[in-house]
């Protein structure tokens, strides 16, 4: 048996058949797939030998695999479902019991995570899908009433994996009791053919994520044990007993688990565009600033700092807070272990606000990294319009950003009215109180001055907000439609909360270690906190205007340090995405590679165009030249 140790990136990237010959974009829908299917066995093949001879977590793929896989695949990893969800839902859905027989065949099973319809996607409740009770049998009975029924959109389900976990609507009885999760057998474990009583395939071409083999999945009549169904938290017993669970939202708990994830992901997807488009900027010489001097490197331009350094920033801001929002979770899923469900409802709100404002500030950050590379970055070779692609679908899937603000407003509304009523608040939402008892200072022009100010913004949103849903109900309006009326506030509400939530987090996580750290290294992590938050305070100026005592002179003030923390910055800045360390063969970018010779290895990546491989293309003959003779004057 092949011994592999913690997968390395060294070990991974010598094997030689991981390698493309020919470049992705080069290949047809189906030979992309086939590709990463290819590339994501040997992978596979790794991490379970690892899972055997490291003892690692059953299933847990090493925590470095994600990063490794991703510059692999060079796209989207169809298993990645197997390990981002179904596996944790599994874990967290299922009685250990119900986990030992289910995950007994360890990496011998693929699997996804099946809750999205073609007609339903935010509102769960609103699912079809459903799974009856045949007592006679002690059988679920699935079935997809209806084509909006049929799943819609999991990843792995089209093609690749032989088992999922589906959310459907139980039934016992006659009686529906909402959303359940059930584990599912969905193709022939030797054969890989579809079971009997099942329509399987994929969805088709997508903005990207094209590997992600996203599909549809179709039950007829199709019957598991009883004993498929998670019953972690709820149960249904042999006689058709149905035992709910303490909170029913536990259901949703992987939902809350890969929200809290993606902070970290988009932290990485952000470093490798910041990498890309430093690198590239320090290379690329364009015009001039003194007209007697040679070009300069793009990078001198100081707008060009403004455009790219946010994203250095950035890619720190969220590493950290997603550290400090993984501790939450760890804490909350502790506390609910033993029993106490009190701070899921917070959980759920940082993650949902915190998930939105991380994949959005991705998405069009890394938008602005490709453009601030010119030409050069709108080609496939530079890797930058593959990673907005995939980062920007995160906006949407594991909860669509503006449903997820949403419920977040809903937790800040909740806490405004207990502030109201004196009730003390957790840490994450007590500035509420302060506001409301008037407890707030005069504007300073400090980084934790900028986090009071904005965290100032929240409460006076939120209170409007409250005013608001308060006036449409007096107006006669139900509270629901009063909620509607007021919901274009109730996002600024709960984007202005993730904002002073990240400011805060950064600035007083780094302040905290930067006694640990070298001075170099403490004096650079604190520019980059100083100019994430000065940013900022500068993009929210007007709310700052309207909700604090800042004055125009303090914004003078502070654009002149935030254009200091620029010039601050720029001798370090290649240094700075260097050490995001990323290697080449994961960076997988002509623009970005560590040594700098860009434009040799544009010219390598298009001579394997296969356009290239001849000097007249055969259409030429085909069609052109009749036209051309034709009309030959
Ligand atoms: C490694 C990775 C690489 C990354 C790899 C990732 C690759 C892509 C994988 C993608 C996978 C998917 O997309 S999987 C599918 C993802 N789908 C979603 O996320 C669906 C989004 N929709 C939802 O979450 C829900 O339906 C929601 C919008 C919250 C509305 O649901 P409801 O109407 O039932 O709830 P509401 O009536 O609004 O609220 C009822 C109460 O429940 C609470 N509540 C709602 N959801 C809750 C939750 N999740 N946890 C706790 N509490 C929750 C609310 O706060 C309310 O509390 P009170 O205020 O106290 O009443
Ligand atoms: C790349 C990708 C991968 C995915 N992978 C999976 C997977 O593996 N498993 C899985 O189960 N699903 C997966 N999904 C599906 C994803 O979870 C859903 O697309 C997402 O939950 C949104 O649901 P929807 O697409 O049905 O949009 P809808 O719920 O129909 O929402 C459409 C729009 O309506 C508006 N809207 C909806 N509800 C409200 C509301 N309450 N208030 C205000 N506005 C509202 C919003 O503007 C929203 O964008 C994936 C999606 C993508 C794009």
């Amino acid at each position: 048996m092949k011994c592999y140790p913690v997968p390395r990136e060294n070990l991974v990237l010598s094997i030689d058949n991981l390698k493309d010959d020919i470049p992705e974009e080069y290949l047809s829908h189906k030979e992309c797939y086939e590709n990463v299917i290819r590339k994501g066995s040997v992978l596979y093949d790794i991490f379970s030998e690892l899972s055997k001879d490291r003892k690692h977590k059953a299933h847990q793929a090493p925590s470095n695999a994600y990063r490794i896989s991703d510059g692999i695949m060079q796209n989207v990893n169809p298993f990645l479902l197997h390990f981002a969800l179904f596996v944790p839902a599994i874990t967290n859905q299922a009685t250990p019991e119900q986990q030992a027989e289910f995950l007994k065949h360890g990496f011998g099973i693929i699997g996804t995570y099946a809750q999205t319809e073609l007609g339903h996607g935010t509102f769960l409740r609103g699912l079809e899908t459903t799974a009856t009770l045949d007592l006679e049998t002690d059988e679920f009975v699935l079935n997809s009433p209806t084509l909006t029924s049929y799943k819609w959109w999991p990843g792995g389900l089209g093609h690749t994996a032989n088992h999922c976990v589906v959310m459907a609507q139980l039934y016992v009885k006659g009686k529906c009791h909402g959303p359940h999760l059930f584990f599912v057998q969905i193709r022939d474990i030797e054969t890989h053919e579809p079971l009997p009583g099942l329509k399987l395939g994929e969805i088709g071409a997508k903005m990207g994520f094209n590997t992600a083999d996203n599909g549809f999945l179709g039950f007829h009549n199709f019957r598991i044990p009883r004993n498929n169904m998670l019953m972690k938290n709820s149960q249904v017993l042999k006689d058709g007993t149905y035992v709910e669970s303490k909170n029913e939202k536990l259901t949703y708990g992987s939902m809350v688990f890969v929200r809290v994830y993606l902070l970290s992901d988009m932290a990485y997807m952000l470093a490798r565009a910041a990498t890309i488009s430093v690198r590239y900027s320090a290379v690329r010489h364009q015009s001039h600033i003194k007209p007697d001097e040679p070009e300069v490197q793009i990078l001198d331009f100081v707008i060009q700092q403004h455009k790219l350094f946010i994203s250095i920033a950035t890619s720190h801001a969220f590493k950290i807070c997603g550290l400090w929002l993984w501790q939450t979770y760890s804490k909350v899923m502790e506390d609910i272990g033993k029993g106490s469900m009190d701070r899921l409802p917070e959980l759920h709100a940082l993650s949902c606000c915190l998930k939105t404002t991380s994949t959005r500030d991705a998405g069009w950050l890394i938008e602005q990294c490709r453009l601030a590379c010119g030409g050069h970055g709108y080609l496939m070779s530079s890797n930058l319009p593959s990673l907005y692609t995939t980062a920007t679908a995160a906006i949407t899937y594991e909860g669509e950003s503006t449903v997820l603000l949403l419920q977040t407003a809903r937790y800040l509304i909740k806490s405004w009215k207990r502030a109201m009523e004196g009730e003390s608040l957790p840490a994450t939402v007590s500035f509420l109180s302060e506001y409301f008892n008037k407890r707030y200072n005069k504007w300073e022009n400090t980084p934790k001055g900028i986090v009071d100010g904005l965290k100032l913004v929240v409460a006076g949103v939120t209170k409007m907000c409250a005013e608001s849903i308060q006036k449409h109900v007096s107006r006669g309006q139900q509270y629901e439609e009063a909620w509607n009326s007021s919901s274009v506030q109730l996002i600024k509400a709960s984007e202005a909360y993730s904002r002073a939530l990240l400011c805060e987090v950064f600035w007083f996580e780094v302040d905290k270690v930067s006694s640990t750290l070298s001075n170099n290294l403490a004096v650079v992590l604190k520019q980059l906190a100083e100019l994430y938050i000065t940013y900022w305070a500068l993009e929210k100026r007007g709310d700052l205007l309207v909700y604090t005592t800042i004055s125009k002179d303090d914004l003078d003030k502070l654009q002149e340090r935030y254009e200091e923390l620029l010039a601050l910055i720029r001798p370090n800045a290649v240094g700075l995405v260097d050490s995001f360390d990323i290697r080449d063969e994961i960076l997988c970018s002509t623009l970005g590679a560590y040594d700098g010779r860009v434009y040799e290895r544009m010219m390598e990546h298009a001579l394997k165009s296969p356009l290239n491989a001849e000097t007249v293309n055969q259409s030429f003959h085909k069609y052109m030249k009749p036209v051309i003779l034709k009309h030959k004057i």
